[in-house]
């Protein structure tokens, strides 16, 4: 799930997401106006090979009104004279149909040709029959009626027979459709009868092929509602395309654009899902609030006295987040009292799951100077009412510029009447900390780490002094943030009749549960971790 949730909070994994989701839109939607531009080309195939189809119609209607008009009104002697006379009649009709034999039972006696045979022809077994009693002997050598080399398609229904020629497709194609038209038998078997002679029979292999087939071709069959005549075409993609270069250029730029609207819509999504405000407003809980804690040393002794409990954030794909990235959404969205009460109870587990060798500790906790109510404070730290003896509580009041004087005096006295320290933390930041050092009632003062961090001989280090006089003047504790130097440690170890504690990276950086743990069981720990360790 982290590693997962981590590809979509990277913001080099969301440009190749981006990437991702616009290839498979284009194509999502190239395949959707491809469909649609297939169905229209389908459309165009099937009107076209209705109007091919209307040819095979008429000689199906031409045929049928030949039988009619063969067995209408004959009183003379089958192959008589006046029998022959009558079927010429039908000949000369102008419905392409010229030849007709007289053929009871499948043997032709007479024709319009030969008129009575010396020898009845049998016309053999029919290459197939119709429920309707229709028999058809495809492309059948006529030369036996006296028509030398011909070829016909002969239609027997009762006891005349028809003798069809050769139809031609007489249908204007663009280059890129082929189409040929069948004669397909009841049983399916089927006659090439015009147009391109694989047409059908590739429609026939196409199915085998499946769904891949339409990536290559688009086709279309069309029978007459009989189902003897059909015509089936086919054209090929890559010649559709190359025939119509500019309409499928205009489709690609039109699935491109849509695509990349549809990209814009998702990563807009995807940032407000994943954005870091969005995962830390939805995933702060007891589960992913982490506690580091930074030793405090009596600068006198050497001795640890306690820590400084820091916060992190577990983001999603479990990376440490650092206070500077989440504190400003905490104070955004209002959620102080709430993180603070994370933090308190987070530390309660650790902390008093922990072995320190019987040693009570100092625990100093980081307040927002909103949440500055002592009853609410009493209140959330009850959880260590448990821990008291091992643990003493010191409640570092951050932005103390803020703190309201009058208001904040009452609450900083019922806190330490309920037990607690009170430091003033980061002095020397703000703009009225020096009214609120001399008006705040508190146990003690952190020094803006900036000081003691500053370059020997800088204005900062010089000014470390001063702010060292003035706490001391105002009869506070002193605790040193930023130690980073053995030599920085060695001037506040020449000044302990003034500065009381001591914190910085010479001394530790902030450390896990159980390398804090060891550090104060273990003086000779020489931690210099690196900042993400903890
Ligand atoms: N360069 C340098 N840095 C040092 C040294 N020694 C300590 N620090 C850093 O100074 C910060 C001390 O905390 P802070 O002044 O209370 O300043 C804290 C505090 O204002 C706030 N913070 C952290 N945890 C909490 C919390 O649980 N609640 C509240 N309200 N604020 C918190 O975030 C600030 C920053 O905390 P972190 O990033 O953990 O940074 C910590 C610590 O890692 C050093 O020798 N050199």
């Amino acid at each position: 799930m982290a590693k997962l949730a981590g590809i979509f909070i990277s913001t080099r994994n969301l440009k190749l997401i981006g990437i991702a989701v616009w290839f498979a839109a284009f194509v999502g939607t190239a395949l959707v106006l491809a469909a649609f531009s297939y169905m229209q080309v389908r459309e165009a195939m099937r009107q076209d090979a209705e109007a091919g189809l209307e040819q095979f119609v008429r000689l199906d209607e031409s045929i049928r009104a030949a039988f009619q008009a063969l067995r209408a009104d004959i009183a003379d002697a089958p192959c008589s004279a006046g029998f022959q006379l009558h079927m010429r009649k039908v000949a000369y009709l102008p419905d392409g149909l010229n030849e007709f034999f007289y053929a009871p039972g499948g043997i032709v006696e007479c024709s319009v040709n030969v008129e009575r045979f010396a020898q009845p022809v049998p016309l053999g077994e029919p290459d197939f029959a119709t429920a309707d009693g229709k028999s058809f002997w495809i492309d059948r050598d006529i030369s036996f009626a006296g028509l030398p080399g011909m070829v016909g398609t002969i239609v027997l229904h009762d006891r005349f027979a028809a003798v069809v020629p050769r139809q031609e497709m007489k249908l204007p194609l663009p280059a890129w459709m082929k189409a040929e038209a069948v004669l397909v038998a009841p049983n399916g078997r089927w006659w090439h009868r015009s147009g391109n002679e694989w047409v059908h029979q590739d429609e026939q292999l196409s199915k085998r092929r499946g769904w891949t087939d339409g990536l290559f071709a688009v086709r279309q069959k069309v029978c007459v509602t009989e189902g003897f005549h059909c015509i089936s075409m086919r054209a090929a993609v890559a010649e559709l395309a190359a025939h119509y270069k500019l309409p499928v250029a205009v489709l690609l730029v039109l699935a491109g654009t849509i695509a990349s609207w549809i990209t814009r819509l998702a990563l807009r999504f995807m940032r407000r899902l994943w954005s870091f405000e969005a995962r830390f407003l939805r995933h702060l809980d007891e589960n992913s609030i982490v506690c580091a804690y930074q030793p405090i040393i009596e600068v006198k002794t050497g001795a640890v006295i306690g820590c400084e409990v820091l916060a992190r954030w577990r983001d999603i794909d479990d990376a440490i987040v650092y206070p500077d990235r989440f504190l400003p959404l905490v104070q955004k969205h209002e959620l102080t009292s709430r993180f603070t009460r994370l933090v308190i109870e987070k530390a309660y587990r650790d902390l008093t799951a922990a072995s320190f060798d019987g040693q009570r500790l100092q625990v100093n906790f980081n307040v927002f100077p909103r949440d500055l109510d002592a009853a609410a404070l009493v209140r959330t730290f009850s959880i260590f009412d448990d821990a008291r003896d091992r643990f003493e509580l010191v409640l570092e009041i951050v932005e103390c510029d803020h703190v309201d004087l009058a208001k904040g005096q009452s609450h900083i006295r019922a806190l330490r009447r309920a037990g607690f320290k009170v430091y003033m933390d980061d002095f020397g930041t703000g703009y009225s900390t020096l009214k609120h050092l001399a008006e705040l009632d508190v146990d003690g003062v952190k020094l803006d780490r900036s000081f003691a961090m500053a370059p020997t001989g800088s204005i900062m280090s010089e000014m470390l002094r001063h702010a060292i006089d003035m706490v001391h003047a105002a009869g506070r504790k002193i605790v040193v943030e930023g130690v980073e130097t053995a030599e920085r440690l060695a001037q506040l170890e020449a000044d302990t009749a003034r500065v009381d504690f001591a914190q910085g990276y010479f001394i530790a950086r902030p450390l896990d549960l159980e390398r804090f743990s060891r550090f104060v069981l273990d003086r000779s720990f020489e931690a210099v971790p690196q900042r993400n360790a903890a």
